[in-house]
């Protein structure tokens, strides 16, 4: 697609108006393209195995209310939104907006699901993501790592911190809030707060130190996941597994990496053996999936 991308210089001048319209069309097929990415990184994510306690195509892990089915309707469900939250990053929209289309989202997400929550937290992380790269691209910024997480706080760093201190209406409690309430530990909410870490410091500098070391995406989505699980505090893991589940989700996944994660010949085994145990009590590490994929949506937009 050739891209009409204007000088630095010349951007505060007014564009002719047939310039603006291709422009304008442009944009639009960014954001249809950048939907299309956040998408297939959900897809990506779901069907890597093996993935310790997760839902992927060979089993539910220690899901018995989901199954593959259900994160493939949901991911269906999800394909406008994340179009419409690019969009609305684009027009620099404020956050009541994301939010609203969010809120939106996690409707249509329950309607296909029967209830079951599959994206929540994969809503909030790659929707604010794909605002930062829609603002991004309308503003001629690179979308580098660096760009995207700086646009992020700039744009709507205010409004996450308040987001992750407000009381959800009616005094209801999510699981998350619960969860952060007992242990005290910061869950999706903060995690956005700061602009997303856990993505740009653990999961994404992983990736690359794994395709750089000359293994390939597969391995590197394994050790970025492991990474996340070491590095976490996942509510979901504490909402089933309590700090004791935590704390044994954190230490193995670090030994798996300390042993030399995919590089060793036998990190098939070893990853399975670890799938086992967290099958066997339950834990699921589903923010460390969510932002998983959040990591492999930051990593590959800078080919759009
Ligand atoms: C922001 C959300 C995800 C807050 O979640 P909360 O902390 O209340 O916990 P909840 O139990 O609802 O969901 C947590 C979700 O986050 C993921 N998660 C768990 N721990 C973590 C973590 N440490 N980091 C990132 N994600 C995590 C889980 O996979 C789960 O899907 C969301 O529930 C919310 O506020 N939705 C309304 C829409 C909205 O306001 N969005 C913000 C603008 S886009
Ligand atoms: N591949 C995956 N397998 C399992 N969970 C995932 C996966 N990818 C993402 N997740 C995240 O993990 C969460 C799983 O939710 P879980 O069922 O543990 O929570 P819940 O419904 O809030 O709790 P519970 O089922 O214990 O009542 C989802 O919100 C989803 O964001």
């Amino acid at each position: 697609m050739r891209r009409l991308m204007q000088h630095p210089d010349t951007l505060d001048r007014p564009l002719h108006p047939m310039q603006k319209r291709r422009a304008d069309r442009e944009n639009l097929v960014f954001c249809r393209q950048l939907a299309r990415l956040a998408v297939r990184s959900l897809y990506q994510e779901l069907v890597l195995y093996p993935k310790p306690g997760l839902v992927s195509r060979v089993d539910n892990g220690s899901h018995t209310d989901m199954t593959a089915q259900t994160f493939l309707r949901s991911l269906f469900a999800l394909r406008h939104y994340f179009f419409q939250i690019a969009v609305a990053g684009l027009e620099g929209a404020s956050f009541p907006t994301l939010q609203s289309l969010a809120i939106g989202a996690e409707q249509r997400m329950l309607r296909a699901t029967g209830g079951i929550n599959t994206h929540r937290g994969a809503i909030f992380a790659l929707g604010m993501l794909c605002a930062a790269m829609g603002y991004a691209r309308g503003r001629h910024m690179p979308l580098q790592a660096a760009t995207l997480r700086a646009t992020l706080l700039i744009q709507w760093g205010d409004a996450l911190a308040r987001h992750s201190a407000a009381a959800l209406p009616g005094g209801q409690h999510s699981h998350g809030q619960r969860v952060a309430a007992v242990h005290a530990v910061g869950g999706a909410r903060e995690e956005g707060a700061l602009g997303f870490p856990a993505v740009f410091e653990v999961a994404l500098p992983q990736l690359q130190a794994t395709l750089a070391a000359g293994r390939d995406l597969h391995h590197a989505r394994i050790d970025a996941l492991f990474a996340l699980m070491a590095h976490l505090s996942d509510t979901n893991v504490y909402h089933r597994g309590g700090a004791e589940g935590a704390a044994l989700v954190r230490s193995r996944s670090a030994a798996f990496l300390a042993a030399g994660g995919t590089a060793l010949p036998d990190w098939e085994a070893q990853a399975l053996d670890c799938h086992r145990e967290f099958v066997a009590r339950r834990l699921s590490p589903g923010g460390a999936a969510d932002l998983l994929a959040a990591a492999c949506l930051v990593h590959e937009a800078v080919y759009l």
